[in-house]
């Protein structure tokens, strides 16, 4: 007999097992990575996400805080062909349900037909189907999230010294630690602030760049943080990752959309228009930026042509679309922070006419 059940928007509750009990809803997603799993469910761009790995072993290297990207587990719950006893018991320990001993491809085959979906989630000894149905059926949009950044954002001004190479302002739109890190490795002293501050707040830094960093959900939702950019555009150097890039276009006049199921793993091929090198990359979203506004197409995804690296020589803007930080992935693409920090150091633009 099943002691969990997976119930999709497509109307199936399939059978699983239990390995950390509890109910929950989210939207279905999955990663194609095969190894990483404690960075990824530990990266805050997972919050109101039921993660699947397609890997069928989750847990064969154990469990170890040092690769954590944050400090709690962020999908709502886990799905995988096999988790091990270390990471079941980890996440019991976190509350966050999951589940083991189904069919994962299945399960990936219909996101990617069908779309990133609503799905509910019972596991334990009491778990029957409906309770999973009415989980799934409670799963909002991730667009209504409207305040997802406020789950995953410090709530304080929190600084991380390097050598005074350069003062960063980084917006915590739930940023990874590995992308802090990436920053204060190579001298920079990072100002990690609220998701949520004003321009005002960021002046007071003096930064001599703006970095806004990954996070969750739909990034028109980070008016704020659209609005920091808009109010410094041009005065100060801009850079983003992810969420980051999404939201510096938006602000600039570019737009952007909903991915059908998104770019979630470790081995995706991006392309640079300039030197038409391609490197691996590991990604996790679900948006892309549909118009890029005053922004220059740099890199592009060689399997679908997306956005992957924005450019503006006038206003002083890099953005990625992928993870440079590479906590899990190839390390190919690390100089991105070496870029960011010459822009950092780079005298300030000279006003358009
Ligand atoms: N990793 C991220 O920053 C994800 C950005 C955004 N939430 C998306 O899914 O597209």
């Amino acid at each position: 007999m099943s002691d969990a059940y997976i119930a999709l928007a497509d109307g199936r509750v399939l059978e699983a097992r239990a390995r950390a009990p509890g109910r929950t809803r989210g939207e279905l997603v999955f990663t194609t990575a095969y190894t990483g799993y404690e960075e990824s469910l530990t990266d805050p761009s997972y919050a109101e996400q039921i993660l699947t790995f397609s890997y069928p072993l989750i847990g064969n290297y154990g469990v170890r805080s040092e690769r954590f990207e944050s400090e709690s587990v962020q999908p709502r719950a886990a799905i995988a062909r096999e988790l091990t006893d270390d990471v079941a018991e980890w996440l019991a320990d976190e509350d966050v349900p999951a589940v083991d001993h189904v069919d994962t491809r299945e399960i990936v085959t219909t996101v990617r037909e069908e779309g990133a979906m609503a799905c509910g989630i019972a596991a334990g000894p009491d778990a029957t189907p409906e309770d999973a149905v009415e989980e799934m059926e409670a799963c909002e949009p991730m667009s209504d999230h409207v305040d997802i950044g406020a789950q995953v954002s410090v709530t304080e001004t929190t600084v991380y010294e390097g050598d005074g190479v350069a003062d960063v302002a980084l917006l915590d739109c739930g940023a990874k630690g590995s992308i802090i890190s990436s920053l204060t490795e190579r001298g920079a002293d990072v100002h990690v602030l609220p998701y949520d501050s004003t321009p005002e707040d960021v002046a007071d830094v003096d930064p001599d760049v703006l970095f806004v960093s990954n996070g969750p959900g739909d990034p028109e939702n980070f008016i704020a943080a659209q609005a920091v950019v808009d109010a410094f555009a041009g005065d100060l150097p801009m850079a983003g990752i992810c969420l980051g890039q999404q939201v510096i276009t938006s602000a600039l006049g570019g737009s952007t959309e909903k991915m059908a199921f998104g770019h979630r793993g470790v081995n995706q091929p991006v392309k640079d228009l300039r030197t038409e090198k391609v490197v691996m990359t590991t990604q996790n979203h679900g948006y892309t930026v549909a118009d890029t506004g005053p922004l220059e197409v740099t890199q592009v995804n060689v399997n679908d042509d997306t956005v992957e690296g924005l450019d503006s020589e006038e206003l002083d803007v890099i953005t990625r679309q992928y993870h440079p930080e590479a906590n899990p992935g190839p390390h190919d693409s690390l100089g991105f922070f070496d870029e960011v920090l010459e822009l950092a150091r780079s005298e300030p633009p000279v006003a358009a006419d």
